[in-house]
């Protein structure tokens, strides 16, 4: 499917384009953009990627932009075929000090994304969302809702022959930059006890192989303004917590309570998704509401739901206890490569 194809990756120095670039560098596939901010990340990864893989290094093209600047998306755009839009203020504390830094990253240069895409006539573009964007709370997930309506919205008003637009919701990216897992390596390993919010809390947990292989079957299967969400198990943050210490070591805990907007749980699908959800194995598949605004044939026609299916949370999906999350961690790179060095 990729055969000869560019692929643009916003946001593409992230973990989520590094693993990507772990899956396709290698393929027949013909270009990989990586579209993002940070000269210095760029120009790691440039010669990180020329030392590693001086073959393949070619096929890796770097730009320099920024999703809030339609220009700079536009000069990246000549050629591509696929977008996977990872760009994103994601971390749940800054967001909620500078909500409409989050407006503009999340919403406008989502929106700048998909205008860009629809010109250039880029065949299809899958989104990456969050689970904070259900039953949002907090500005980081707020601003990742109307992301998503963004998405609905403007995959409603392009055929599905020129760019299929769809969304992709994760749950916790194991070891992603910045999240839990690398700081209580960081901690443990300076001699510290590590910080627990709350050890009730619980999230779902993907691995960044997982969180790829969503992305994938998304771009396989998508119809124009689809959501996909993989099922995933998840774990108490006290139980993670403990993992964590039968791998790198016992420091203590200190107990820090919750941090600005967070959730004692994560939402992956709505109760109101969850009843027009497709359970697709592995994922479940919420296709776009394709009715107009043409509200009087709504009222005539319209059936009303039966019952109210259960949200699909982090609280009632797999649990997993303390030896289920070391099997997991241990399938990371990330924590393999930290294990060799102790
Ligand atoms: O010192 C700390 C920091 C965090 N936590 C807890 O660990 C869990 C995970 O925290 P973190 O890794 O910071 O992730 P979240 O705040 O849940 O948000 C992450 O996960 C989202 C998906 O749910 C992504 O969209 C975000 O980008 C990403 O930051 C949460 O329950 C935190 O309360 C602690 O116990 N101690």
């Amino acid at each position: 499917m990729f055969k000869d194809k560019t692929l643009l990756i916003t946001g593409g120095t992230g973990s989520f384009g590094n693993t990507v670039l772990k899956h396709f560098l290698s393929t027949d596939i013909g270009e990989i953009r990586i579209f993002s901010r940070d000269e210095k990340k760029q120009d790691d990864m440039r010669h990180d990627y020329q030392l590693r893989f001086p073959h393949l290094a070619g096929k890796l093209k770097f730009y320099i932009g920024d999703v809030r600047n339609r220009d700079s998306i536009h000069a990246a755009m000549g050629g591509v075929d696929f977008i996977f839009h990872a760009a994103a203020l994601k971390q749940v504390p800054s967001c909620e000090f500078f909500p409409m830094e989050a407006v503009r990253t999340n919403i406008v240069g989502t929106d700048n994304v998909l205008a860009e895409a629809i010109e250039a006539g880029v065949k299809k573009v899958v989104c990456l969302s969050t689970d904070k964007a259900a039953y949002p709370i907090n500005a980081m997930g707020i601003s990742k809702a109307m992301m998503e309506k963004v998405i609905g919205a403007r995959a409603r008003t392009v055929s599905a022959q020129d760019t299929t637009i769809c969304c992709t919701r994760y749950g916790n990216v194991m070891a992603s930059r910045g999240s839990v897992i690398p700081l209580f390596v960081d901690q443990i390993r300076a001699g510290k006890p590590i910080t627990v919010t709350n050890p009730n809390m619980t999230r779902f947990l993907m691995s960044l192989d997982e969180a790829v292989a969503l992305v994938v079957f998304a771009f396989e299967h998508a119809e124009p303004g689809d959501l996909f969400v993989q099922k995933s198990p998840a774990s108490t943050i006290g139980d993670l917590a403990k993992a964590m210490q039968q791998l790198f070591g016992d420091t203590g805990v200190r107990i820090i309570g919750d941090r600005h907007g967070e959730k004692l749980y994560e939402t992956l699908l709505t109760s109101e998704e969850r009843m027009h959800a497709t359970d697709m194995g592995g994922y479940f598949k919420v296709a776009a509401d394709t009715r107009d605004l043409n509200y009087d044939k709504y009222f005539v026609e319209g059936t009303l739901p039966e019952g109210e299916p259960e949200s699909y949370t982090s609280h009632n999906t797999t649990r997993l206890d303390v030896p289920g999350i070391v099997d997991k961690l241990m399938t990371l790179d990330y924590i393999k490569e930290e294990l060799a060095k102790e």
